[in-house]
């Protein structure tokens, strides 16, 4: 290779730094701009509320799969208006999707997003979320089912039907009410065309045997996201981000404890029903207690005190196994 320039540079194989080069080789800047974020891409498409939205969904840790895939459906329903424009083919697009993951993985948090973004780009008129499990569908009688189905239905139109755990639907089998509120699903989201997304949402396994043993389900529902589950890393980000929200601060011998709990509770062959986020908001939400008892005692607690969640507010967390879950 013909050497140019700073070699230290080529060795290292960075863009940014070859694209300095380039502005070497022609002695002229060029802009060779990368967008840093999907916010900043949306926002090249001058739409503030839906660049926030985008933000609102760049801020959650992880979550790559689930992020990549809304903005590749964003892209498409926008570059079909374009084309639409030019009187091209578009392919109607059916937007009921599966989220397969654990607990916790946010799955619930991004269906929401998905349904204020669906909104922005005007798929849907409300954007809501309305979230439902078995109980909410199956109903004690013949016929409570689907009056229940569709009255449930009916509230969501307009924005998103989160079913969670939606394989419970198939639990009993052939005589079991929750046939009858798959069919009736089944039947709305033929009807409905996009008048309201649906999201059928659980554990993977069980959600791939659910979507195997109704043949109709896997085409009515066409896009899949795979939520994994955080590592101890993401965990703690989540800790700091879900505290600041709250105005507290986390203490670094805080943060290490916590840290030291994720640890064993990750790498514990025995416990298999970890919550991922969700133990993360319930250890903060009860830290924040046992700081407000701790605080009660203190004649007049500072601006630090208020703010401070100590390693001594998690203290709890090496006394039960399953403290916070
Ligand atoms: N990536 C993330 N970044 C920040 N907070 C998160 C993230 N994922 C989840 N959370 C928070 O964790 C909590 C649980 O998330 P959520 O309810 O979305 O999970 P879920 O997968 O729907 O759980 P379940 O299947 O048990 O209903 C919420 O308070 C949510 O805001």
């Amino acid at each position: 290779m013909k050497q140019t320039g700073n070699p230290k540079m080529q060795e290292t194989g960075d863009t940014s730094q070859a694209s300095n080069r380039i502005q070497v080789i022609f002695n002229r800047p060029i802009s060779v701009k990368q967008p840093t974020s999907l916010a900043d891409m949306v926002k090249a498409t001058a739409d503030a509320n839906l660049a926030a939205l985008f933000e609102e969904l760049e801020e959650l840790v992880g979550l790559q799969e689930a992020k990549k895939t809304i903005y590749e459906i964003f892209a498409l329903l926008r570059v079909n208006k374009q084309r639409e424009k030019h009187q091209l083919k578009t392919e109607k697009q059916v937007l009921h999707m599966v989220f397969k993951g654990n607990p916790g993985t946010g799955k619930t948090t991004v269906a929401r997003i998905v349904g204020r973004i669906f909104k922005e780009v005007g798929i849907l008129t409300k954007g809501h979320l309305i979230e439902v499990e078995r109980a909410d569908l199956v109903g004690e009688f013949i016929g409570h089912t689907a009056q229940k189905t569709r009255d449930l239905i009916k509230k969501a139109m307009g924005g998103v039907l989160f079913i969670d755990e939606a394989y419970s639907l198939a639990r009993g089998g052939e005589k079991d009410f929750g046939k009858e509120a798959i069919d009736c699903l089944t039947k709305a989201l033929e009807d409905s065309g996009n008048d309201f997304i649906c999201i059928i949402a659980g554990y993977n396994d069980e959600m791939e045997q659910f979507l195997d043993l109704n043949p109709g389900l896997p085409s009515r529902f066409p896009i899949q996201i795979q939520f994994q589950n955080y590592d101890v890393e993401q965990l703690l980000e989540i800790a700091k981000i879900m505290a600041k929200s709250k105005e507290y601060e986390l203490a670094p011998e805080a943060l290490e404890k916590i840290r030291r709990k994720l640890f064993a509770l990750l790498h514990d062959p025995f416990y298999d029903n970890f919550s991922n986020a969700r133990y993360i908001r319930n250890i903060i939400e009860k830290a924040i207690r046992l700081q407000a008892v701790r605080l009660l005692k203190m004649e007049s607690p500072k601006l630090g005190d208020l703010l401070t969640l100590k390693e001594e507010d998690f203290s709890f967390l090496f006394e039960s196994k399953q403290t916070g879950e």
